[in-house]
């Protein structure tokens, strides 16, 4: 029974206890022994329980072999527990929700069996098992699997609201089976809800012993439930399972009612075989035991591993919260795998980390181990010598547990429903409506899919493009003359480039070709900058596709840029490069060149060709009226053939040059890396200036792209023209001031672009 509350453990008076004389402890004796039977009996109402949920029905007459499989996966199982686990004292138990799948399993494969016409109890009994067996040992070995992959956490991915509303839909089953199981009566819930068949309705079947059954399992239930929530002591919880059973047999004993007479009229559960519960296991029927019998169960037996996983995952959270203790959380799944394993060798339902058990040995006995012994004793005792008098548990008490768990359940789901957006609590209860309608498989099912529908929109909502620029915000690193310069501001324009993050997918790639629809107007280039995305699917690329057809139709160009090696093999299968319109280039610097190389010759630049003739660049910037020939004598004019190198970085300065004609890579060597380029600079820039005015060595190395012109100016040469002509030598200064300047700003401009 895991949906009832604790409160918070005393450890630390416990443990000064021990070094206490005598007298604390005798009183630690006592709560020891009183923590190892409340939890025998917390353990022993769920066996109970769990065993009257999954042998229901026509199963019922292998319910002694249900119970007896159940217990001896107990005590086997808790051996390897406690073997395995090491972080804290953790106690073994059933896994509730579990239960509750495993009784679809159980009902499934009796179905078959009783098409299949094998009607002899026995037979059917132990194929039950055996099936139980088998799905219990595949939750065991996914636990298993999970532990050792330390993949535990990933189970947390489950939405929040597609949790709480599953779990919800799994307390409505609870309650359903807890009043069915308490009022000894034929599901009466179902056969409401089966309104379609109203015949299945037999209200002369629920008779008033029957409603005051259902009366008294309700009512514990609630006692079960609350009561340890409002007198928060350890003690409460006991005395609502003890007084519950007082309540009963006082009923039947002054009603003058035999245990037999009570038993038979569905108040107390029917008599157990006495004598030992020891039997063969159930694995020794699996040979009989037809795998096709596994084919329909197969999903429910998918939705217990996941139950069960999640339910394990939510239990040792909250008792890590509880308890103050990391648990390590891989281990015990681990632990909880082998666990199954065994267990399953008897057919037993899936167990696990127990939250309410762990917490009671805590909480009562100050987390001793002999805690932990006694109660697996009492279990083991139970076991050989019989457990006969378990007859005597009342129906409504195990009826009442169940309701427990359930109104448990439900009760976190109307706290999540408190918290969560209106439209988050809708799927809660989609959820939950399904679940419980429809089963637990079913409800699964609904939640996945609504959990990939809401990662998708809200994912969606994230949107594909981060950031969309022009070309006149974002330029190259290529530093160009004045008249380009200004071509390029008004053209820059038709040049977007988008900065895509995160995944492309059917649900936010639309985006991009819609947003490339609507700016369409004069674009000629458009750069798709895939740096932040971590990748993309075929829906993804379905929108490429269509950006390409859009491309063709308006006359533009598209550039992909910064494609991860991934991406560029799935662009390239799906032919989208075979696009005379989609290019890829490696980086946005190389793909903004491209697209200002275009813009600039669209706009009647020269392109690479283009000429800058010294003296009239300084008569255009600063409106001098110097001409050729008052420079020339101090300039020296070089042509460079391509890949000529102009400077070496660290090399002595003894020149600076103006780039009249061509194309020259700026570049900087960097250690282990080799030389990587700075900018590009065209016609009408200066190379050299920095060495040249500081009296330092070079900074970076200048290399001809293109054949090159460039006149030059050495120091001897600007000392003459100091002495000779001031006035020129003025205007020159002025110029390298206003250059050094105009590149300062630029590589701001470029700086900024990057910070973005
Ligand atoms: N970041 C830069 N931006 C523009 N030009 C540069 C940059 N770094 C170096 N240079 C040019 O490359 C030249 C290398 O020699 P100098 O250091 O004399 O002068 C340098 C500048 O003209």
């Amino acid at each position: 029974m895991e949906a009832v509350p604790m409160t918070t453990p005393d450890l630390t008076s416990a443990g000064t206890a021990s070094r206490a004389g005598g007298r604390e402890g005798l009183l630690r004796g006592a709560r020891i022994g009183a923590a190892a039977a409340v939890t025998v009996m917390v353990l022993l109402l769920d066996l109970i329980s769990y065993s009257q949920l999954i042998f229901a029905g026509p199963l019922a007459e292998s319910r002694a072999a249900g119970l007896s499989g159940l217990l001896a996966a107990y005590v086997l199982g808790s051996l390897v527990f406690i073997a395995l686990r090491r972080t804290a004292r953790i106690s073994l138990s059933f896994i509730g929700a579990a239960a509750i799948v495993q009784a679809a399993i159980a009902a499934g494969v009796a179905g078959q069996l009783e098409a299949a016409g094998v009607t002899d109890p026995e037979t059917v009994g132990q194929l039950v098992l055996v099936a139980c067996g088998v799905s219990t040992f595949a939750t065991g070995l996914v636990f298993a699997l999970l532990g050792t992959l330390r993949a535990s956490l990933l189970v947390q991915l489950l939405p929040y609201p597609v949790l709480a509303g599953f779990l919800g839909g799994v307390g409505l089953l609870f309650l359903r089976s807890g009043v069915q199981i308490g009022g000894h009566v034929d599901d009466p819930l179902a056969a409401l809800l089966r309104t379609v068949d109203p015949a299945a309705l037999d209200p002369g079947r629920i008779d008033a012993g029957a409603l005051a059954r259902i009366a008294l399992t309700l009512g514990i239930g609630f006692c079960a439930f609350y009561l340890p929530r409002i007198v928060r002591h350890w003690g409460t919880y006991p005395t609502v399972i003890l007084s519950s059973l007082a309540v009963v047999h006082l009923g039947l004993a002054w009603t003058g009612t035999s245990v037999a007479a009570g038993q038979a009229a569905g108040w107390l559960i029917e008599p157990l075989p006495a004598g030992s519960l020891l039997r063969p296991p159930a694995i020794g029927s699996l040979m009989a035991f037809d795998p096709h019998l596994l084919l329909p169960i197969w999903p429910k037996i998918a939705t217990l591993v996941v139950v069960a996983v999640i339910i394990q995952i939510l239990y040792v959270v909250s008792v890590e919260l509880e308890i103050r203790r990391d648990l390590d959380i891989d281990r015990m799944f681990v632990a909880s795998g082998a666990t199954n394993m065994v267990g399953s060798l008897f057919g037993s339902s899936a167990m696990g980390f127990g939250r309410t058990s762990t917490l009671l040995l805590h909480n009562i006995g100050g987390g001793h181990w002999l805690g932990w012994w006694l109660t697996l004793a009492v279990m083991a005792a139970l076991l050989i010598v019989g457990a006969s008098p378990l007859a005597l548990l009342p129906r409504p008490l195990a009826g009442g547990a169940l309701i427990a768990i359930g109104i448990g359940l439900l009760f976190n789901l109307n706290l999540a429903c408190r918290t969560l957006p209106g439209w988050e609590i809708a799927i809660a209860l989609v959820v939950c409506a399904a679940t419980a309608f429809f089963g637990a498989t079913t409800g699964f099912l609904v939640g996945v899919l609504l959990a990939i529908l809401i990662f998708g929109v809200q994912y969606g909502q994230i949107g594909a493009i981060r950031r969309s620029l022009s070309g006149a915000e974002r330029r190259s690193s290529v530093i160009r003359g004045p008249d380009a310069a200004a071509r390029l501001q008004e053209a820059g324009g038709r040049t977007r480039i988008y900065t895509l993050q995160g995944y492309l997918f059917f649900l936010n790639a639309q985006a991009i070709y819609r947003r490339a629809g609507a700016e369409a107007g004069d674009l000629r280039v458009l750069i798709l900058d895939f740096r932040e995305t971590v990748g993309l699917d075929s829906s993804a690329l379905i929108a490429f596709r269509k950006v390409g057809q859009l491309a063709e139709q308006r006359g533009f160009d598209v550039l992909l840029v910064h494609l991860d090696p991934a991406a560029r093999l799935q662009i390239a299968r799906n032919g989208l490069t075979a696009d005379p319109h989609i290019r890829i280039r490696d980086t946005l610097d190389e793909a903004l060149r491209e697209a200002e190389a275009t813009l600039l010759v669209e706009a009647g630049g020269a392109g690479p060709g283009e000429v800058a003739v010294f003296a009239r660049h300084m008569a255009d910037r600063l409106g001098s009226t110097f001409g050729p020939d008052d420079f020339a004598p101090y300039l020296t004019v070089r042509d460079l053939t391509a890949g000529a190198t102009l400077m070496r970085q660290g090399e002595a300065a003894d020149a600076l040059y103006f780039l009249e004609q061509g194309v020259v890579s700026i570049e900087m060597e960097v250690p282990g890396r080799g030389n990587l380029r700075l900018r590009t600079t065209t016609a009408g820039t200066v190379i050299g200036e920095i060495a040249l005015v500081q009296g330092g060595r070079r900074t970076a190395t200048a290399i001809a792209e293109s054949p090159c012109r460039v006149v030059g100016i050495d120091r001897a040469g600007l000392a003459r023209m100091e002495r000779e002509r001031p006035d020129l030598a003025l205007t020159f200064q002025r110029f390298l001031m206003l250059e050094l300047a105009g590149k300062v700003s630029d590589t701001n401009r470029l700086l900024e672009a990057e910070m973005l």
